[in-house]
């Protein structure tokens, strides 16, 4: 049996992080992968996707090079060899880099294999017995597949097996219409491919407001992405070139599929019901605001505990649990402001609440809404899809939240992001001077539309200014002023 002081399983986003702040502190840390260094981040999500999308974004900007007056000879061609061999590079860069972090950490051992649960202190991978007092879970999750008839017998793509393709599939088919599936839809697009999109719900991107998944609807559309949504009764066949996808009475044939539905936990092979360790109906660990499971000295950090599905959550639960075990901090889950981005193009920034999650609670919402076309800096660079809008609580002036879905949308929004963690009224942002030509010029504009700020939810900032100037307010923009101002 080898004593450690604390055990962390998976080297997602949370468990590296935490393994050497722990080993840097003088504990002695053993941390378990069964995989690929860096988890599906580094792997298989963010970092290949991000790598291709830029890929996708270079063919699609050299097709479009006549509508900025660039003459190219010749058609565009992809090289989808390089596309995957560049892609291969920049992951085998971060995991490589990884490991040898993680290698040249003073008291982390670093082992590989399969980590599973006999008792709520021990662990056994492999022949070897660990045991420690602390067990963190940093298991992430996988690609869940849905019991659809024929699926089985058809060979059928995932959101990691995709990236092992280096030819270009003539048809593809991607199941699912939301995060994964729409970044691939969008890119293998651009790629060259005929792609069509079913998707069960009414909508894309059920979780965004209604207007968003129409503005991101349509550009998709625009560029040829086919699209099904509503789509039930599904069954799947194999025929001479692919397969055949039955919706209802509707039918696509197609060349690959991608199966893009969602995921679900790595918390089914962890023995943990050895440890005694509670899981949600979904499968997920739960935990409690300070990731906390129900057995004491056993954590869950990030998508295993369905508190957060993206590298930023599971990131910020190493720096709660790290400050709470280390510096004697209380943070928690509670505290937390949820942002996130969908990397199609343009891209959309998400932050806090959808405008139907605020009308649920029943607060007094209101809203301020622009489309992009109304941002100068959208029409400067031709692209002027999208729209962004901002939902602020009536009565208490705080910002609830906000989407901004153009160029620069996944940037733009750490404007909002920044100022809802700092809990500022939205009098602040109403105020903010904003830099010429941006798209977040536009965020105080969409603020103009709604009534004046009360004095009291200006921040002592507003105070001051009004102080130096109390005989005038700033001048006003209006968006016409901001829209209409000449270059500098
Ligand atoms: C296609 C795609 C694109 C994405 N794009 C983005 C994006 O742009 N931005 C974003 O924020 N998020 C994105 N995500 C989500 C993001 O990748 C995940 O939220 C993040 O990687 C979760 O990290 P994690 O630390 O929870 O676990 P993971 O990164 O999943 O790591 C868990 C690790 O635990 C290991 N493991 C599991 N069980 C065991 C065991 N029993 N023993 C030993 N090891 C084990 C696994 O092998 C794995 O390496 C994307 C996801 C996908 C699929
Ligand atoms: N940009 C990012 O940060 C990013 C990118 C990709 C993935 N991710 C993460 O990965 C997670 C998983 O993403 P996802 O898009 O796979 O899942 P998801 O849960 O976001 O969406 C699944 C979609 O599939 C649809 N669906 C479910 N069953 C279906 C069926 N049988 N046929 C057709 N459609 C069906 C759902 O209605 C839904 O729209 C996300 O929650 C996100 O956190 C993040």
């Amino acid at each position: 049996m080898q004593r450690y002081d604390a055990i962390i399983i998976g080297t997602g986003q949370a468990g590296p992080a935490l393994a050497v702040r722990l080993a840097e502190t003088g504990k002695r840390v053993a941390l378990i992968e069964r995989g690929a260094f860096g988890g599906t981040c580094v792997n298989t999500g963010c970092t290949p996707t991000k790598t291709m999308v830029a890929s996708a974004h270079a063919a699609h900007l050299a097709r479009r090079a006549a509508d900025y007056g660039v003459v190219l000879q010749g058609p565009v061609g992809v090289d989808m060899r390089r596309v995957k061999a560049r892609k291969d590079a920049v992951v085998a860069q971060s995991s490589e880099g990884l490991e040898a972090w993680l290698r040249g950490t003073a008291g982390l051992d670093l082992i590989q294999g399969h980590a599973r649960f006999t008792a709520a202190d021990t662990v056994v991978v492999g022949e070897r017995q660990l045991t420690a007092p602390w067990i963190m879970l940093n298991v992430g999750g996988r690609p869940a597949v849905p019991a659809i008839p024929g699926l089985d017998a058809v060979p059928y793509l995932t959101s990691s097996s995709i990236l092992d393709l280096d030819t270009l599939p003539e048809h593809l088919l991607v199941l699912g219409g939301s995060y994964v599936g729409l970044e691939f839809a969008q890119m293998f697009r651009r790629f060259g491919a005929r792609v069509t999109v079913v998707e069960a719900g009414p909508r894309l991107v059920q979780r965004e407001d209604p207007e968003i998944s129409a503005a991101i609807a349509d550009f998709l559309a625009a560029e040829g992405v086919e699209i099904v949504v509503g789509a039930g009764d599904l069954s799947v066949a194999a025929t001479p070139d692919g397969l055949r996808l039955r919706h209802g009475p509707g039918a696509v044939e197609a060349t690959h599929l991608l199966v893009a539905v969602g995921r679900r936990p790595n918390t089914d092979d962890l023995g943990l019901d050895r440890a005694g360790v509670a899981l949600d109906r979904r499968g997920y660990v739960t935990v409690d605001d300070a990731l906390r499971t129900n057995v004491p000295g056993i954590w869950a950090l990030g998508d295993c505990n369905g508190r957060g599905a993206f590298t930023h959550t599971a990131y910020d639960d190493y720096e709660i649990l790290a400050a709470n075990l280390l510096d004697g901090a209380g943070r928690s889950l509670r505290d937390r402001v949820m942002a996130y981005a969908l990397f199609t193009e343009p891209p959309l920034g998400r932050v806090g609440m959808t405008e139907a999650e605020a009308r649920a609670s029943s607060r007094k919402v209101l809203v301020g809404q622009r489309p992009m076309t109304r941002v100068a800096r959208a029409r400067e660079k031709g692209e002027t899809a999208g729209l962004m809008k901002i939902i602020v609580d009536g009565d208490t002036e705080e910002i609830l939240g906000a989407a901004i879905l153009g160029p620069g949308g996944d940037e733009a929004i750490h404007t909002v992001i920044g100022l809802m963690n700092a809990r500022a009224p939205y009098g602040v942002l109403r105020r903010m001077m904003p830099i010429h030509p941006t798209v977040a010029e536009l965020l105080p504009t969409l603020l103009a539309d709604l009534p004046a700020p009360s004095r009291r939810a200006d921040t002592a900032l507003d105070e001051t200014i009004e102080e130096s100037f109390p005989a005038s307010d700033p001048p006003s923009h209006t968006p016409e002023s901001r829209i209409g101002r000449p270059s500098r």
